[in-house]
């Protein structure tokens, strides 16, 4: 046994002189002859030091538990490097999403067209390969360029990725339209219900823009700052065209970047959006210094009535319990990230709505698809007997709304939670 072992350690060390700075780490248990697994850092997926944040401290960086190499022999993903070169997508929304996702997409080798709209954002990419808005501590790869031209962005795109809030979705759509190329795919990222519609985004696209092109969703646990660092992150991408997903998993998986796919595309939307809301009641729990148990109990209940209504939308369990689920709902409520659950903290501690947005530079979509969502589920001004049986249905959900409408403060949506009647749990 040991002989196989160091036989084993002697091959990996002689693969060393082709990974410079690969590590051998000795694996706890493992089958087979897969005793060790390679440890390889961010930086020798590019070859280069470039990619080291350069303007503020180092962040720890574990990056990839396998490398490269290794990844693409046992994942049996068939992505040709000739092909990844031809094949130009474009991103649409230079925030930290769509930042992070075409840093993605360009490190696997595909050239990115990322379409932001100002010129300054513009050429500090294109010149100092950084985005200055968003993540601008991570150096981008050259094959990722910026520009402000919708045409030149969309000209040869094989695919685009839709990374704009929902609420400004319809107005960038309009502005663009003419220029969308007839039947260029689109994977939406963006997670939220349109107020003006009440819309899911799987409603809204193709609603905008055709429904002779294909579309996927991607959604799950995935915070864009932890994904630009080579980080392990799992998401679902759904479509109702299994080929189109499968491709799109293709496309996107990495070694630190794993994609599920699926044909939920509702249930996975109606999750991504609502999970947003939990997260501001979770948020709130903490800054009301609440503890454990009672974050345990709202993110337990936030996801019950998020079942109830992803069900009642034809939505699949399977999905509900998945990443864009609960995995996306527990990262939201439980990270330290989410802008979703910053706002809430932020409320539970007493602050005015109106000062915590006027102080985000980045967007927490579970503030309007809040408001949204209790519209959608059924608006006291329209018919406040739906409206009453809704709210005693989903109290967290119509409680999120009603604080951030102003019309009680988050320790009274506290304590109307705890004087609701005893029920069955369901
Ligand atoms: N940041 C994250 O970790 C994740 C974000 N998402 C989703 O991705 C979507 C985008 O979020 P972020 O990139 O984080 O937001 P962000 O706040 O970082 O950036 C928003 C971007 O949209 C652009 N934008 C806003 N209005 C526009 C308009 N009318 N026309 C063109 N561009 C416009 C802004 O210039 C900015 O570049 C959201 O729906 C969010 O829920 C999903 C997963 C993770
Ligand atoms: O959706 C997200 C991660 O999956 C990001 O959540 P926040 O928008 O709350 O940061």
């Amino acid at each position: 046994m040991e002989c196989r072992i160091r036989r084993r350690l002697r091959h990996e060390l002689s693969n060393l002189a082709f990974f410079p700075s690969v590590q051998i780490l000795p694996r706890w248990r493992s089958t087979s002859t897969r005793h060790f697994r390679l440890v390889c850092n961010q930086q020798d997926r590019s070859g280069s030091q470039d990619d080291k944040p350069r303007s503020q401290p180092q962040r720890s960086s574990p990056g990839n538990l396998i490398s490269e190499e290794d990844w693409l022999v046992r994942s049996r993903i068939r992505r040709s490097p000739d092909i990844a070169a031809n094949t130009k997508i474009v991103v649409c929304g230079g925030g930290s999403f769509g930042t992070a996702m075409a840093n993605l997409l360009a490190r696997n080798g595909y050239p990115v067209s990322l379409l932001v709209r100002k010129p300054w954002v513009r050429d500090e990419i294109n010149l100092e390969h950084r985005n200055p808005k968003y993540l601008s501590e991570y150096l981008l790869p050259h094959n990722l360029t910026a520009t402000v031209d919708r045409e030149e962005a969309f000209r040869d795109a094989k695919l685009c990725v839709h990374a704009i809030p929902v609420q400004a979705t319809r107005e960038f759509l309009l502005s663009i339209r003419d220029t969308f190329p007839d039947r260029l795919p689109i994977l939406c990222t963006s997670k939220g219900l349109e107020i003006s519609s009440l819309s899911l985004m799987c409603e809204l696209l193709p609603r905008m823009l055709g429904t002779d092109r294909k579309y996927a969703y991607l959604s799950g646990p995935s915070f864009a700052a932890e994904i630009i660092q080579g980080l392990p992150t799992a998401v679902v991408v759904a479509s109702s065209d299994r080929i189109f997903a499968n491709s799109l998993a293709d496309m996107f998986s990495s070694a630190s970047f794993k994609v599920f796919t699926s044909t939920d595309t509702v249930g996975l939307e109606v999750a991504g959006a609502i999970k947003n809301v939990i997260a501001i009641a979770a948020g709130m729990s903490d800054g009301l210094g609440l503890g454990t148990n009672s974050m345990a109990a709202l993110v337990t209940r936030g996801c019950s009535e998020m079942r109830r209504i992803a069900i009642a939308q034809g939505a699949s369990p399977v999905t509900l319990a998945g990443l864009s689920g609960v995995g996306d709902t527990f990262l939201t409520c439980f990270g330290p990230l989410s802008r979703n659950r910053t706002v809430g903290v932020r409320l539970g501690k007493g602050e005015k709505l109106e000062d915590i947005l006027s102080t985000s530079r980045q967007i927490a979509e579970g503030v309007a698809t809040a408001k949204a969502l209790v519209r959608w589920l059924g608006d006291e001004e329209e018919d406040s007997s739906i409206a009453i049986r809704a709210s005693l249905k989903y109290p967290i959900l119509y409680g999120v709304a009603a604080i951030l409408d102003g019309k009680m403060t988050p320790r009274e949506g506290l304590n109307m939670l705890l004087a609701m009647p005893p029920r069955p749990e369901d």
